[in-house]
């Protein structure tokens, strides 16, 4: 089992740091983590909690929004990050897929995934062998591959982000919220894909999501954000048999599942209990 602490195998190491937004909002308050090499590694938590911001901090994303890195270091194999463009880190083998998806409508799915190998140079044979290895992950893909991106499905929208991804061959992808706005059923589709990846080409994931429950069902290890913070850590099997994750976040209590109505009312009780 993959242990996120492992630094023999470090590929992505985030620590402690502070970010802010317009020189007074301070969002992440002392986030650390790691990403081993191999390791599918999800960063959960709540609406606002911090997660994409922690994406765009380790993808040098921030300053279009008015944020920046005030403390703290992000270190990919031991270089730090902050040194980077965000072309230079995915020459380096990290590359994010936004909430959202973001593929160019106007442009046919595998028009989509060709734009993905644009930072490579190793010819156009290469380049083919990859596209044909996206389509067999995804044959949804392959099938729509002369449709126009903004005619195909949330799903398939989202199979197109991360096949863009991987045309350029990434080492570790950030992906941010795969399973937003998509039915349970393509979740789990996509997840399963995931997995794939993981276990069949060696690619690595830091994955942020809501949706705890899938998130730890194919994760190796789990943060759990709250307010900018990480406020619990483990091995996800770990992390959902634990009482506390089930009682917030997975909707369950010793009692039985409990109703997203109480598990609202015990968070705010523990909000004045802090
Ligand atoms: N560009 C920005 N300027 C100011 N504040 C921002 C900006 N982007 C995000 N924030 C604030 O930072 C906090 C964390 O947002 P972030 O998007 O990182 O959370 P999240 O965990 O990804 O949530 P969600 O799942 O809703 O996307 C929120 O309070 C948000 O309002």
């Amino acid at each position: 089992m993959l242990d996120a602490t492992d630094a023999q195998d470090t590929l992505l190491e985030v620590k402690n740091i502070e970010v802010i937004y317009n020189h007074v909002i301070l969002v992440l308050k002392g986030v650390s983590l790691t990403v081993p090499k191999g390791g599918i590694i999800a960063l959960l938590g709540g609406n606002g909690a911090g997660k994409t911001t922690t994406l765009k901090a380790i993808s040098n994303l921030l300053h279009s929004e008015r944020g920046e890195v005030t403390k703290g270091s992000i270190l990919y194999r031991n270089r730090p990050v902050a040194d980077l463009n965000p072309s230079e880190l995915v020459k380096t083998g990290v590359i994010q897929v936004m909430e959202g998806r973001h593929c160019f409508e106007h442009l046919t799915i595998e028009e989509n995934l060709l734009t993905g190998a644009y930072t490579r140079r190793d010819g156009a044979a290469r380049v083919q062998e990859d596209l044909d290895m996206v389509y067999t992950y995804f044959p949804r893909l392959k099938e729509r591959r002369r449709s126009q991106a903004g005619y195909t499905s949330g799903g398939e929208q989202q199979m197109c982000a991360i096949g863009r991804a991987l045309m350029s061959r990434p080492e570790t992808i950030l992906l941010d919220e795969p399973s937003m706005g998509l039915a349970p059923q393509l979740v789990e589709e996509i997840f399963q894909i995931v997995r794939d990846l993981n276990e069949k080409e060696g690619v690595s994931f830091l994955l942020a999501e809501q949706n705890t429950n899938v998130a730890l069902k194919y994760a190796h290890y789990g943060y759990i954000l709250e307010s900018g913070r990480v406020v619990m850590d483990g091995p996800a099997a770990d992390l959902r048999e634990n009482p506390d994750v089930k009682e917030f976040y997975l909707g369950m209590s010793e009692e039985g599942r409990k109703s997203f109505r109480d598990v609202r009312s015990y968070r705010r009780r523990k909000r004045w209990l802090s």
